[in-house]
């Protein structure tokens, strides 16, 4: 688990570092300086021998450190000493006035002094092969302009491998927004923590390669107020689903997928395949009738409830499959015919087992707000709440919520978490960099995926994803979790091998089978 952490939480911790724990600012500053320095020390030297073969190898990289008035500049400054020791021509530049410098960044001024190194008050015309961007860094408050913003625009120009302290100057630290303009970097060392701004687009964009040092800042700093936001990342494995050895297919869950409409049996095959590659022991799809054939060829393993028009047999029909199930997921393919309003109508009002409400069956609760207001109520009593998980992206949030797609990605975070509270539900706001919500104001970002994933079906996949998972006993917002990073792995893994381009949602399911052998050999 690693928290991605806002500008103001990440200050706090460094305050507390420093005060609380009498951590000197100075100190912080020179490991933050020499993770970036042996960064650019490892790369040179990877550089240099693979050119040896090759004839002599050329002297080393000339350096500029364009550094601004903060302690992002004071960082720059003292990287740019260590590269100098270490035999690299580096010249400094200071943007800004020198006497707003910070105490750090005076100190460091002071130091380059006592060395005999001259720092420039202009941008020079010539060209560099390294230059360490430190004009802003998440002390950045307002719009980049005037002189800061010809000075962005002379890194940007110029052929060089820019590496950018702690977070490209321009990029707001909590959004990812550019503002004004941004300095795109090949790499980024951040310090302590992820910025958000890092993880978010377009700054995550702008940052390159992301690297977080370790520079001493720990969760310590926190003191006990942790940040709002957390992620997993490539170490934590511990989220699957324990596996009895001696369970049987019910032990691993029966879920019944209400999923399909006439012409759309597709969503309710991936779906359905997506449940069983998650590892529950059944799936039951209750479809129309005119799904069958397609279902029944494309995956033998399904069982199915078939239902044409909303007759009693039919409903009577559908209370014994709910009867049947552990877990129920419905909307993929759904459509909103008069059967399937009747269908979503009966599974919110007459079973309590956990349900994950997606797509189609999300659109009619917007429609039909009297279902929407008796679920909220449910949930909001013990007695009726129900494990719940619901995944719209956010134009269906924003038919939830009575709110145009743009202010839902503008206020993705709060409105996630507002909803999951509403809901008493694991809130999914799917997105380039997907929310998951609990009540209890927990908020999981997640990182793994891509823009190859944004193609029909991939919605379909994660809702069986996230039905298999809980049907295997997992709570509602840890299956959110863990479903959507399976889902982003997945995709990750089908884009490694057909590009962003060429991902379908048939690749999600495929990669997915894959996806747990490589998973469970790093848990051994
Ligand atoms: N000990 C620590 O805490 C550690 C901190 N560390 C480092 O410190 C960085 C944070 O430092 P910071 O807080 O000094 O802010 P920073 O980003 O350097 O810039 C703020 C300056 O820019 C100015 N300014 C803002 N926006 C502007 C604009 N648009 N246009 C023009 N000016 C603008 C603003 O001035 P003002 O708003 O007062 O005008 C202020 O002078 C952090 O990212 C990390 O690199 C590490 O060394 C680890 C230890
Ligand atoms: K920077």
């Amino acid at each position: 688990m690693e928290y991605l952490v806002t500008s103001a939480e990440m200050k706090r911790c460094d305050g507390n570092t420093i005060e609380h724990f009498g951590m000197p600012s100075m100190v912080l500053m020179e490991r933050a300086a020499l993770a970036c320095a042996e960064e650019l020390i490892a790369r040179d030297k990877k550089l240099k021998e693979a050119m040896r073969p090759f004839g002599p190898v050329p002297p080393a990289n000339r350096t500029l450190v364009a550094a601004g008035t903060g302690n992002n500049g004071g960082d720059g400054l003292a990287i740019g000493r260590l590269l100098s020791q270490a035999g690299f021509p580096v010249d400094f530049v200071l943007l800004g006035k020198e006497e707003k410098c910070s105490a750090e960044t005076a100190a460091q001024l002071k130091i380059l002094e006592n060395y005999g190194y001259r720092v420039m008050r202009k941008l020079p015309e010539r060209e560099y092969d390294i230059i360490i961007d430190s004009i802003f860094g998440i002390g950045l408050t307002r719009p980049v302009e005037g002189s800061f913003a010809e000075a962005v625009e002379y890194i940007n120009a110029q052929d060089a491998y820019v590496l950018s302290v702690d977070i490209p100057s321009g990029i707001h630290g909590d959004t990812g927004e550019v503002m004004g303009c941004a300095v795109q970097a090949d790499v980024t060392v951040t310090f302590g923590f992820r910025k958000l701004g890092l993880v978010l687009y377009p700054g995550a964009r702008y940052a390159g390669k992301v690297l977080c040092a370790d520079i001493g800042i720990t969760q310590e700093g926190f003191l006990g107020e942790y940040p709002r936001i957390f992620t997993w990342n490539k170490e934590d494995r511990g989220f699957l689903p324990v596996r009895l050895q001696e369970g049987n297919k019910g032990t691993f869950g029966k879920v019944l997928l209400i999923a399909g409409s006439r012409g759309m049996a597709g969503a309710c095959e991936l779906s359905a395949a997506a449940v069983l590659k998650s590892g529950a022991g059944m799936v039951r799809a209750v479809t129309p009738e005119s799904n069958r054939v397609i279902m029944q060829t494309a995956l033998p393993e399904a069982m199915l409830t078939t239902y044409e028009k909303w007759t009693p047999q039919a409903e009577e029909k559908l209370r014994e499959a709910c009867a049947w199930a552990n877990v129920i997921a419905v909307g993929p393919g759904f459509g909103k015919s008069p059967e399937a309003l009747r269908i979503l109508e009966a599974v919110l009002k007459q079973t309590m087992q956990p349900l994950i409400i997606d797509a189609d069956a999300l659109n009619l609760l917007s429609e039909h707000r009297e279902l929407l207001d008796e679920l909220i109520q449910r949930q909001q009593e013990p007695e009726t709440r129900r494990e719940l998980i619901l995944t719209p992206h956010p134009g269906e949030f924003g038919r939830l919520a009575g709110k145009k797609t743009d202010e839902i990605q503008k206020e993705a975070a709060a409105l996630t978490l507002e909803w999951a509270a509403r809901l008493q539900a694991a809130f999914i706001c799917k997105g380039a960099r997907t929310l998951v919500g609990s009540p209890e104001g927990r908020l999981y970002m997640n990182l793994t995926g891509n823009s190859g994933m944004a193609t029909a079906g991939s919605g379909d996949v994660l809702t069986g994803i996230l039905a298999g998972l809980s049907a295997q006993g997992m709570h509602a917002f840890d299956a959110a979790c863990a479903g959507v990073y399976l889902h982003g792995m997945a995709g990750d893994r089908a884009a490694h091998k057909k590009s962003e381009y060429g991902v379908t949602a048939g690749d999600l399911t495929l990669e997915l089978e894959a996806l747990f052998p490589e998973l469970l050999k790093k848990l051994q």
